[in-house]
């Protein structure tokens, strides 16, 4: 079946000790997987949309465990199968204030960073209405900087929409190696998401964010730019008009992955033919509810988020 949404890049598995204690110390492990394009498949896949993930993966339990995880979320794994190679992982320890959020990335080697594009069902980008990747991959080998530039070139060529989130990890990379991999792929590019952070840091722009948004437009061309301001918000490009998204208030259980969730309820509304509003829109309470949630994924429905969008409270449903 061909895949509205497909995206490519690593999932790894994600290992976190129960609230409050340190890695260091700890007795047991929450064990789930977490990758920022499977996480931004999962909440579009909840939210109607079809949605496929590319990547190579072990042969191994630790491998099949990331695609069990992603089919029941209704995503369509496309996987190379690697009986040698590494599943990736990480630690994470959640911060409680003034002790940050700590992530230890263990995924030197790991499977995905072989994959070449002969590797993986090219058929299904250039099928899609959308391509989706973030600036993680290209960060985790030079063969998938080539990768990942060669999968949007054929997306381009194909028609298909390319969608791109900057995702800069200060742990995989310096920002100006950051800088010169991203704005390489650029040109391909078509929607461009970006926290406003990363924007500074990485890209070396200045001004609000309403600025480096039509800045970035004009020097790269992107159809649409959206600049995501964490408690201030979102905002988009587009059309040469900005339009603005304040966040939904929240009461956060878990922080990771509220940027992929935004992402992907955004892509799916713009998949559906909707208004770059509406998807800034669902974004917003997409990426809101999956905050009240453990794990990196957006487990939710689109009943949920209309009602977010309503601005239904919590209350007990029963
Ligand atoms: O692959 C990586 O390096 C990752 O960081 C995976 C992350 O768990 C998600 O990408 C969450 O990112 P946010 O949605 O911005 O919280």
């Amino acid at each position: 079946m061909t895949a509205e949404l497909v995206t490519f890049g690593e999932t790894m598995i994600r290992l976190s000790p129960p609230e409050g204690e340190r890695i260091e110390t700890a007795q047991s492990l929450e064990f789930r997987t977490a990758g920022a394009e499977s996480n931004v498949a999962v909440a579009a896949s909840r939210l109607g949309c079809s949605a496929a993930w590319l990547s190579k993966l072990p042969d191994s339990p630790l491998g099949r465990r990331v695609t069990t995880e992603l089919r029941t979320h209704g995503v369509e794994p496309y996987v190379r199968w690697d009986d040698d190679a590494r599943q990736g992982a990480y630690y994470i320890e959640q911060g409680r204030s003034p002790r940050p959020t700590n992530v230890i990335y263990d995924r030197a080697d790991a499977a995905v960073t072989t994959a070449r594009p002969d590797e993986l069902a090219v058929e299904a980008v250039e099928d899609a209405a959308v391509f989706y990747t973030s600036g993680i991959t290209p960060a985790l080998s030079e063969t998938l900087r080539e990768t990942t530039g060669e999968l949007l070139q054929t997306a381009t060529e194909a028609g298909t929409t390319t969608a791109f989130d900057l995702n800069y990890r200060s742990k995989l990379w310096s920002p100006s190696d950051a800088r010169d991999a991203c704005e390489s792929l650029f040109p391909e590019v078509d929607v461009l998401v970006a926290a406003e952070r990363d924007i500074r840091t990485v890209l070396g722009l200045d001004g609000d964010a309403s600025t480096l948004a039509s800045e970035l437009a004009a020097d790269f061309g992107f159809e649409t730019v959206v600049v995501t301001r964490g408690e201030d918000g979102a905002l988009a490009r587009h059309d040469g008009t900005v339009a603005e998204q304040p966040v939904f208030e929240t009461d956060t259980v878990d922080a990771i992955g509220t940027g992929d969730a935004f992402v992907g309820a955004f892509l799916s509304r713009l998949i559906a033919g909707e208004s770059v509003e509406t998807a800034l829109a669902y974004g917003a309470a997409t990426a809101a509810l999956k905050r009240t949630i453990h794990g990196d994924l957006a487990v939710v429905t689109p009943d949920e988020v209309e009602r977010v969008l309503r601005g239904g409270d919590a209350g007990i449903d029963r």
